[in-house]
């Protein structure tokens, strides 16, 4: 097949990574005959550098073109300034809206091999095997007013959490879908004892999931939540959660993994091309040293193959890759490994 990759990797050990996930789609694509072809856009810190905003909307209007896109990550110290008009996560925000990406899909799962790379005890970490919905275009990052000003002579800021019935059903729908061709099991995380959003998504959602009876539906308080995810892992099957909550309980789930370069995800809308991305930031700490975990990247590239241009035998391969470098562990020294970035995906190769 012909396809059409939009690259956008971004700052900080994006590059990095989606250097290295683009040379496994070229392996993918010569293994087993398709054309891909890229074209790369700025995004983050240094689109704000060169055109004095996070995201053009001519870099925007091709990433819709596409038939996917693979981003890295934005964002760094470089633009930090709390005074600043412009950041580079509005790039990103800007990138989601603009696809319509509701969805984020992070699957998160365990490998035998890397139980010493977790902080959590191995026979808590046995048998998880989870996917988190995080609801990606709606909430606090996104409602209104948002913003900062002077009331009573002080400085005041608001950030407004607001969803719509049809918001919170689009994406609980699909939690519910998901968990149908898995363990039929799906866990609800909101702030209902406090939130009026989180009211309306329980609504909702207990709505919804009347037109799902083979799937059991529980409820849990995101503060409960982030405790049993360290505590009892492997009693989650799908959970579906708004925007911030996601987010945030995400990076708490990469510990199970065993790091945050590990996990990857996949945002997906009603139609369009789906959005593909590490769950993990522009990593400062790290960038420029080779030694970013491209895993993350290189999985998101699978879950690219798999959703967006439905090849689904590539996207295994792609996967069985990677299995393969962390049963060897073939890694990069946030899982204990001594391999660069760029070896990890050497080793890849050459068992692909
Ligand atoms: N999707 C995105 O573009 C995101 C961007 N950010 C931005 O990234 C910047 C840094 O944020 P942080 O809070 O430091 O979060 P981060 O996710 O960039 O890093 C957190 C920790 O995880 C490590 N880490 C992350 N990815 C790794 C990888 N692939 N391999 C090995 N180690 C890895 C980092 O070295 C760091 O110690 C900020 O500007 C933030 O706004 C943060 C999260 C998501
Ligand atoms: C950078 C933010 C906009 C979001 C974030 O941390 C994420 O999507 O994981
Ligand atoms: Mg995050």
């Amino acid at each position: 097949m012909q396809a059409y990759i939009a690259l956008t990797p971004g700052d900080g050990i994006g590059p990095e990574v989606v250097a290295q996930a683009q040379r496994m789609l070229d392996a993918v694509a010569a293994r087993y005959g398709h054309t891909f072809r890229y074209t790369t856009h700025l995004i983050g810190g240094c689109s704000i550098d060169q055109h004095g905003t996070a995201l053009t909307d001519e870099a925007l209007a091709a990433c819709q073109s596409a038939d996917a896109v693979l981003l890295g990550a934005v964002g760094g110290p470089k633009w930090d300034d709390p005074n600043a008009a412009v950041r580079p996560e509005q790039g990103l925000l800007k990138l989601r809206k603009g696809l319509g990406v509701f969805a984020n899909l992070r699957p998160v799962k365990v490998h035998h091999a890397l139980l010493d790379a977790s902080p959590i005890k191995p026979e808590v970490l046995k048998n998880v095997d989870m996917v988190v919905v995080r609801e990606l275009t709606g909430g606090l990052y996104f409602g209104s007013p948002k913003g900062e000003d002077v009331v009573n002579g002080q400085a005041h800021a608001v950030d407004t959490m607001e969803y719509t019935e049809s918001e919170v059903e689009r994406v609980v729908r699909l939690a519910f879908q998901m968990a149908q061709n898995r363990k039929k099991k799906v866990t609800s995380v909101d702030k209902a004892n406090v939130l009026a959003t989180s009211r309306l998504w329980r609504r909702v959602t207990n709505r919804v999931a009347a037109d799902y009876p083979d799937v059991t539906l529980e409820h849990m308080l995101v503060d409960t939540a982030s405790m049993k995810l360290i505590a009892s892992p492997a009693s989650f099957d799908v959970m579906v959660t708004e925007n911030t909550f996601g987010d945030i309980l995400t990076d708490e789930a990469s510990l199970l993994a065993g790091s945050m370069g590990l996990l990857p995800s996949a945002s997906l809308g009603e139609s369009g091309p789906g959005l593909y991305e590490p769950i993990h930031g522009s990593a400062p700490d790290i960038a420029g040293k080779g030694t970013a975990n491209p895993i993350g990247t290189i999985l998101s590239a699978a879950l690219l193959l798999r959703y967006s241009l439905k090849l689904e035998v590539e996207a295994a391969a792609l996967e069985n890759a990677v299995e393969k470098a962390i049963h060897a562990r073939a890694c990069t020294p946030d899982l204990g490994g001594k391999l660069s970035t760029s070896q990890v995906a050497d080793y890849m190769l050459e068992q692909f």
